[in-house]
Parts: structure tokens; sequence; C-alpha cells
């Protein structure tokens, strides 16, 4: 059987509506897919949305109106048992790695602690940090250093490697390799193309960056005046 893809359907988000105001409409009516396998590029300039397209179809952020499907369950109807699944499989990977890891924390106990979260046994710590970091070619220097020791292309690594402890269907990219150097944006890239491929993970990639968008995307839309345009 196929799998079922995520599915955005008729998404709409309006900030600030009250009694006095109608508020601002962000975006109308936006439907998309995401398939395993895949990635659905999202563009757009500065402002009209994508963030907040994004972190709705995360489910970190409520639709004014519309649903997002994942397994065929709508976000708003499912039990707990569908919402944790869709908690675990479904994530999101922001635009600055220095934001992810808690500076008082070595990278160690940052990465053991959702280990913790996840029941893995402690006497299966150590192959499973291995595992992550041959995913993310990092050596294993990194796991005794606070996050300001390292530098921005390695904090992305383990921001994606944390979450690929999840094992994630779905992975939601806001702006992945912004704030990057040019260089270090492109190893990025391949990892996460590499990833994908090793995993069958499908990714929503946010970017305003249409050469990136191009280069990673199996079909993309363009996010304007709060409607969104696919370009197969
Ligand atoms: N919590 C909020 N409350 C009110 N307005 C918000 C909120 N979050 C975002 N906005 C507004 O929604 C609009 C879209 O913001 P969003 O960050 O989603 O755009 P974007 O396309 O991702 O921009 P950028 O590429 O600059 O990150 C902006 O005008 C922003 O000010």
């Amino acid at each position: 059987m196929f799998p079922i893809p995520l599915r955005a359907d008729r998404l709409s988000k309006t900030y600030g509506a009250s009694f006095l105001s109608t508020g601002k409409c962000i975006f109308h009516e936006i439907s998309l897919e995401i398939r395993q396998g895949e990635t659905f590029g999202l563009m757009g300039a500065s402002g009209e949305g994508k963030s907040t397209l994004g972190r709705v179809i995360a489910g970190i952020e409520r639709p004014t109106s519309g649903s997002v499907y994942y397994n065929g369950y709508g976000l708003t109807e499912m039990k707990k048992i569908e919402n944790a699944a869709f908690r675990r499989k479904v994530q999101i990977m922001f635009q600055d790695p220095a934001d992810a890891f808690n500076p008082r924390k070595k990278i160690e106990q940052a990465i053991s602690e959702v280990l913790k979260l996840l029941r893995v046994p402690e006497a299966g710590y150590a192959s499973k940090i291995e595992e992550m970091l041959v995913t993310t070619g990092l050596p294993d220097e990194v796991l005794s250093r606070y996050p300001i020791q390292l530098s921005g292309g390695q904090l992305q690594r383990l921001a994606l490697g944390r979450i690929l402890l999840l094992n994630p269907e779905y992975i939601i990219l806001d702006e992945p390799t912004s704030a990057l150097d040019v260089s270090v944006q492109a190893q990025i890239l391949h990892m996460l193309k590499r990833v994908q491929a090793e995993r069958n993970t499908g990714y929503l990639l946010i970017s305003h960056d249409e050469a990136v968008i191009r280069f990673m995307s199996d079909s993309y839309g363009v996010l304007e005046n709060g409607q969104l345009k696919i370009i197969e």
C-alpha cells in the first residue's frame, strides 16, 4: 500500500481578529501535499507567511480554518494516540541552529536527554549516538563541546541528527541553510538529500532562495498575497 501523504487542506490563517477588527489575513485556503521520499518547496518573499504555514503544518500553531491530515486523520479530530504519533513523525527544523540547543548543556547531554525521553535503555545510548554522528558526518569531539564551541554548520547537522533520532516521516525545514555560509549551505543540502534517500523522509522545504528550491524540490509553490501558486 502507498503511504498517505501529509496533507494541508484549505488552510487559512488570520492574526489579530477581534470584535473590532477583521485582523490580518496571512494566507487563505491553501492546500498542498508532502509525499514521503519527496520534497515540496515553499518559496516566497519575506513576510508572505511561509514560516507561519510551516508552523501550522507542523502542528505547533493552529489554523484559523482548514486542517492538516496525517495518515488520513485531521489534526483537530485526532485522538491522543494518533496525536502522539503525529508529534513524533512530523518534525520541524528551524533556520538558526544556535537556538536549537541549550547553551548550558554539552551536546552529549542534549542528545542523551532525547534518548531518555524515547526510553532507549542507557546501554544503547553509545550506539545510537555513534549512528547519529555517522549519519550527520560529525566527529566524536563535538559531544564534549558546548553549542557555542561549534560552527553553525556543525550545529545544523546536530539539529538534524537529533530530529532523526525520532525517526520522522516528514520534516518541515524552515530556511535550514539561510544562517550559514554558502559553502556550508551546499553541504547541508547534500546531507538532507542523502538522508531523504536513505530514510524516505518527506520534506516541506521553506526558502526564499529559488536556486535552493529548484535543487531540492520535486515540486514547489510560491506563496504570494496569501495564495499558493503550485508549480509541478
Ligand atoms: N504571532 C503572530 N502574530 C501576529 N502576526 C504575526 C505572527 N507571526 C507572524 N506574523 C505576521 O505574519 C506575516 C508572515 O510572517 P512569516 O514569518 O510567516 O513570513 P515569512 O514568509 O516566513 O517571512 P521570512 O521569510 O521573513 O521569515 C508577517 O507579516 C508577520 O509579521
